[in-house]
């Protein structure tokens, strides 16, 4: 591989801090944080190095700056991205994205609201473009895929398909055409109030589906563009 070959696909571990259920139980920090590397060990000598570290007391804007926000300056050259949350009940993926959004302030809010705002403030710097800008958000329960946008009185599971370039299809997906970041996050809200939810010994408020919350964005000047952005939680 030649040196200066970019590789696309980041990693970044984010350490949340203990919440009162564990404080109260006992439990203390197992992880160490090396100044100015992005390294974490764990007990006494096992290291492990990412492309970004985060230790609990960074903070989700630290978080957003330094990993995220330099996507969003590419999808206007009409690049893909895809932030993808990993991790077991409980340790901070829907916090980190922001599909807590309801719950918290300003300062605490996720990715995804940031993205939101970025993209659009990033619109109106460029006012020699038109911009149609939609999002879907859909989680996966099981084995079925529900439509988070779509009313609970007419959701039905969706069904998954592939395309003639082995594309994956989801006829039916509800795609909702937003004008404002507020109107965004009214969707980002009403998709998180009805994700499927329930207790995990880890987790009071468990969201049990994986959900993806997606972005297109269509730019045009002389020449069509196309680009999509995509969250994975
Ligand atoms: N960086 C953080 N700072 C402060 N609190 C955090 C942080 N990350 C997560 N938390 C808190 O930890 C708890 C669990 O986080 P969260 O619900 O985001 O986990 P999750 O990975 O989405 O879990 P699940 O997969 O069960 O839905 C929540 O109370 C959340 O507010």
């Amino acid at each position: 591989m030649s040196e200066d070959k970019v590789i696309p696909v980041r990693v970044a571990i984010r350490c949340r801090p203990l919440i009162t259920k564990e404080l109260n139980e006992g439990c203390q920090k197992c992880v160490r944080f090396i100044d100015n590397e992005p390294q974490l060990v764990l007990g006494s000598n096992r290291s492990f190095t990412y492309d970004y570290v985060y230790s609990p007391d960074h903070s989700q804007l630290e978080v957003y700056d330094s990993a995220v926000k330099h996507l969003v300056k590419h999808i206007f050259k009409g690049y893909n991205a895809t932030v993808l949350a990993y991790g077991q009940t409980g340790s901070g993926k829907t916090y980190t994205m922001g599909g807590c959004y309801d719950m918290v302030g300003e300062i605490e809010k996720g990715v995804i609201p940031r993205v939101m705002q970025e993209l659009f403030n990033g619109m109106e710097d460029r006012p020699e473009y038109s911009f149609t800008v939609k999002v879907s958000y859909l989680e996966i329960y099981n084995e079925d895929i529900n439509d988070l946008l779509c009313p609970m009185s007419k959701r039905e599971p969706l069904a998954i398909r592939e395309d003639a370039t082995g594309g994956i299809r989801l006829p039916g997906l509800r795609e909702k055409t937003v004008t404002s970041y507020e109107e965004t996050l009214t969707c980002l809200s009403m998709g998180g109030q009805v994700r499927t939810t329930g207790a995990t010994a880890m987790n009071n408020t468990s969201s049990r589906s994986h959900a993806i919350f997606t972005i297109h964005v269509e730019m045009k000047k002389k020449d069509d563009e196309y680009v999509q952005f995509k969250f994975k939680d």
